[in-house]
């Protein structure tokens, strides 16, 4: 189900961060189509070496990505293997993870983090109607193909990536780590990774857009993440009391009474109109 790329066909460039067990480089693929010698940027995903007994785990992840489409999912080329290395291509998403985008812009305007939000919901809604659990929800994992400009008024277009190795294969040490973006349902059986699991960290992700890719509870060890967990804690909540509630019944311990995609849309909705009026007056003031 997938299609394998010869090693040869790739060349890898710089080096761009890690993942859990994964290395990511930019790089490039070539393709000879119609006697014509075409070179694509991609993104090398890695497997570490020491974590091939994952490399099922890591590929089924991709393969989930590449038997369906959607604009806002990433598209898989292919896998490489060669030798002890495994490598999955991706295509290569120009201005990289929305978390250290945030981080390095700081200030972008509520209707662009909207945007951005509605676009996760969407695809979201996309795998719920397949009944697909992605399993790892976060800014990290969104990546941003079009900048946007407010000024100009085109908006950000964002892509999901693979979830990565699934949960149920990682250390208890991993998972804990990723409180509070994995649901805490998960946490007692990762077998247990439904849709509702995607909706909670939904709520983590639109919680990091509005705090400038900052990431929640950072800091924390695992064993006060465990107990944030533990005693039912909710992140600091935003001043505005619309986005604080969608966010807390993302956060929902009980799984069931977390919203439906569609829910979410039509919050987001109406967060949008209140959104870029209550932007509109605080400009206004400023004038
Ligand atoms: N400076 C810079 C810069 C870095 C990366 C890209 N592009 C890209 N393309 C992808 N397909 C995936 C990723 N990822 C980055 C983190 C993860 C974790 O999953 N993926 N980055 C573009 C610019």
């Amino acid at each position: 189900q997938f299609h394998m790329i010869k090693y040869e066909d790739l060349r890898w460039c710089e080096s761009l961060g890690q993942g859990s067990f994964t290395r990511i480089f930019k790089g490039s693929k070539i393709d000879i189509r119609d006697g014509e010698r075409h070179v694509t940027d991609v993104l090398l995903k890695e497997l570490d070496a020491n974590h091939k007994n994952c490399w099922e785990s890591f590929f089924e992840a991709a393969s989930l990505m590449s038997q369906i489409s959607h604009k806002h999912l990433l598209l898989v080329y292919g896998i490489s293997v060669h030798r002890s290395k495994n490598v999955m291509v991706q295509e290569f998403v120009k201005f990289g993870a929305l978390d250290l985008f945030l981080k390095r812009e700081g200030s972008v305007s509520v209707s662009w983090k909207l945007d951005v939000a509605k676009q996760l919901a969407s695809v979201l809604n996309f795998l719920e109607e397949k009944n697909i659990t992605h399993g790892n929800i976060c800014a990290k994992n969104l990546l941003l193909a079009r900048e946007g400009d407010a000024s100009q008024g085109s908006s950000p277009f964002i892509k999901l990536s693979d979830p990565g190795i699934n949960v149920t294969m990682l250390g208890r040490d991993v998972v804990l780590d990723r409180i509070p973006w994995v649901a805490p349902e998960v946490l007692e059986a990762p077998e247990r990774l439904e849709l509702e699991c995607d909706k909670w960290s939904f709520g983590a992700t639109l919680w990091e857009i509005f705090n400038g890719g900052q990431a929640p509870l950072q800091g924390l060890d695992l064993e006060r993440k465990l107990q944030f967990y533990e005693t039912y804690k909710q992140l600091p909540s935003s001043e505005w009391t619309e986005l604080a509630d969608l966010i807390s019944q993302c956060m929902n311990y009980q799984p069931a009474f977390r919203p439906s995609c569609r829910s979410i849309i039509r919050q987001l909705n109406s967060l949008i109109t209140s959104g870029t009026s209550r932007e509109l007056i605080a400009v206004k003031k400023l004038q």
